[in-house]
């Protein structure tokens, strides 16, 4: 997959050099760049924003500059990604979605935000554009956004993570429930102890403690998700926590 990120601020974005988004890069899984929006500019004072039209505080990202910057990256049927606090929840499922593009290019807006004719152009060009938001709060700038979205995206890369089965348990993966509360040695620590059931070696009775527990975490933290969940999935006992 080829990730494109195009920011005013291109140094932000160097926390993706580390750790797993890292690995992947140098291994070749993941094609990241990373691009200063400013190389599109033609003034001396290499300008990308103007005031809004109509009226209003604050200053609006120019449609040139990032109608180059997009033609320049934008391979034919790259999926636009433009983080905004006013775009659609992102989630587990869209982090899904996404990793199944050729190619994402992630547009980080700045100030008030991109002239909307940019996301427009590229619709009416064939291309895919989400607008999403990573949760309801207001940023400065698409950047951190792109980068929790990136990660998201990246570690469900076919060879990425490890153990590909550890995706399915954890939260928002398949199992729809949140994760269970983990544990490891000590098995007793200042005072604590970890739950029996984890001790016994009985792999059945583990694996309906763990149910169990995703079952009440989810219940108490998440209860919308528990509506969500395919009732067929649920079995008795599941009924019964
Ligand atoms: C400028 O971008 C934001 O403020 C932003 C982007 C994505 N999600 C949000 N909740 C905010």
């Amino acid at each position: 997959m080829r990730i494109d990120v195009v920011t005013i601020f291109p140094d932000y974005l160097r926390a993706l050099d580390l750790s797993l988004v890292g690995k992947a890069r140098t291994s070749g899984l993941l094609d990241l760049r990373v691009h200063d929006l400013r190389d599109w500019t033609t003034d001396r004072h290499r300008t990308v924003d103007d005031s809004p039209l109509g009226g209003g505080a604050g200053m609006v990202m120019r449609p040139d500059v990032w109608g180059q910057a997009l033609d320049a990256c934008a391979q034919p049927g790259a999926h636009l990604v433009v983080p905004t606090p006013s775009g659609r929840t992102f989630t587990q499922r869209t982090a899904e979605a996404l990793s199944g593009e050729e190619q994402l290019v992630f547009a980080c807006g700045r100030y008030e935000g991109i002239d909307a004719r940019v996301a427009e152009r590229h619709r009416a060009a064939g291309g895919r554009v989400s607008e999403l938001s990573i949760g309801d709060y207001v940023l400065n700038g698409g950047e951190v956004a792109t980068m929790v979205m990136v990660e998201a995206v990246a570690r469900l890369l076919p060879g990425v993570i490890g153990n590909p089965e550890s995706l399915v348990e954890e939260s928002h993966g398949a199992a729809g429930l949140l994760e269970y509360p983990v544990y490891t040695r000590p098995p007793s620590w200042d005072g604590y102890d970890a739950p029996e059931v984890l001790l016994s070696g009985h792999h059945a009775r583990i694996a309906r403690w763990r149910r169990d527990e995703a079952l009440r975490r989810t219940a108490a933290r998440r209860p919308d998700m528990i509506k969500d969940l395919d009732a067929a999935a649920l079995d008795k006992h599941d009924r019964a926590v």
